[in-house]
């Protein structure tokens, strides 16, 4: 399929022997767009692509992050870095991100999307507002993000990479609204995949169940976001259908699921301490 067959972010070499060396050559001089890049995994996978020389576009709310992101993306080699800043619940912003990479660079080789809106560890507090304005932050923006990246895309026969969850895959309490809108994802990108392939349109997308990843105080039982951004990178740059990080624990979850879905969902309800999680 052109999922795996054709790698055109390759170049002239062999495709065939993916080694963390060779994907991070395949991204030299390319233009690549990250949302949610001003902090934690996005903020990470910026600075993994500077020092890859690829060309940045790196989107979020805060201004003052980006800036700072941006300078250090400069410092470490990237080929250019821009930023735009914005609310991704906001219509027009994924259009004008796009425009932005047009008019610069003239084209587009990635678009990496990451951001996610604010969402609480607690039980579903039925606020339908919140799941409402979830869902065009976490999933209607990657919709529009993408429609409006695939001209480019397509010309460039590019990827496109989203950031997911396993609570994208399994469903554990807690995270309902956020759960959502990583299924919906799921739902939509599998689908247009499915689409591009049947009419031989060589646009990778690469959709990533991530475990949970340390983005906050350094902790021995999360895996490092550093490693994360990197293999996100990898996998988008190599046109893998799926990266599972950390691979073992999710890939493990993934099997007790379908073998025996009620057995996981006893497993994940008993692994919280409950009296620690906030009705609202
Ligand atoms: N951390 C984890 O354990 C896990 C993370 N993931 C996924 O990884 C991805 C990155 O997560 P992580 O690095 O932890 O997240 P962070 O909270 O560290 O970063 C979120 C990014 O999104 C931006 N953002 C927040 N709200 C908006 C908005 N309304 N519009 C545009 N941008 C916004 C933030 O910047 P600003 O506030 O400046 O707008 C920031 O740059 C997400 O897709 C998440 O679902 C998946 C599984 C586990
Ligand atoms: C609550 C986190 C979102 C924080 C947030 O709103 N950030 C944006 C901002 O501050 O503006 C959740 C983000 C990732 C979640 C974790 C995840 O996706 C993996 C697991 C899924 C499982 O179903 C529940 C536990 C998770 C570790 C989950 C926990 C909540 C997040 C950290």
């Amino acid at each position: 399929s052109p999922q795996t067959t054709h790698t055109p972010l390759c170049g002239a070499g062999s495709c065939s022997v993916p080694s963390l060396q060779h994907s991070q050559k395949m991204l030299r001089g390319k233009r690549v767009i990250v949302t949610g890049a001003s902090s934690g995994i996005g903020e990470q996978m910026a600075y993994h692509l500077a020092r890859m020389e690829a060309h940045l576009l790196l989107t979020a709310r805060t201004e003052a992050k980006l800036q700072k992101v941006v300078e250090r993306c400069l410092e470490l080699g990237a080929a250019s870095a821009r930023y735009i800043s914005g609310s991704m619940d906001s219509p027009s912003l994924p259009e004008q991100v796009l425009r932005e990479a047009e008019n610069t660079w003239g084209g587009l080789d990635m678009l990496i999307l990451n951001h996610i809106g604010q969402s609480s560890f607690s039980y579903f507090s039925g606020d339908v507002g919140h799941v409402r304005k979830l869902m065009e932050t976490n999933f209607v923006s990657y919709v529009a993000l993408a429609t409006a990246a695939l001209p480019l895309l397509k010309e460039s026969e590019g990827s496109i990479v989203v950031v997911s969850s396993i609570a994208g895959r399994i469903a554990g309490p807690f995270t309902a609204p956020y759960s959502a809108t990583k299924f919906a994802l799921d739902g939509f990108f599998s689908s247009l995949r499915q689409e591009l392939i049947i009419d031989k349109v060589n646009v990778s997308i690469t959709l990533c169940i991530l475990g949970y990843i340390n983005t906050g105080k350094p902790s021995p039982a999360h895996s490092p976001k550093e490693e994360c951004a990197l293999e996100i990178i990898r996998a988008g740059a190599l046109r893998r259908r799926e990266l599972h990080y950390p691979a073992r624990a999710v890939g493990t979850a993934l099997l007790v699921r379908s073998i025996a879905p009620e057995l996981l969902d006893s497993l994940v309800r008993s692994s919280y301490r409950l009296e620690n999680v906030r009705r609202t």
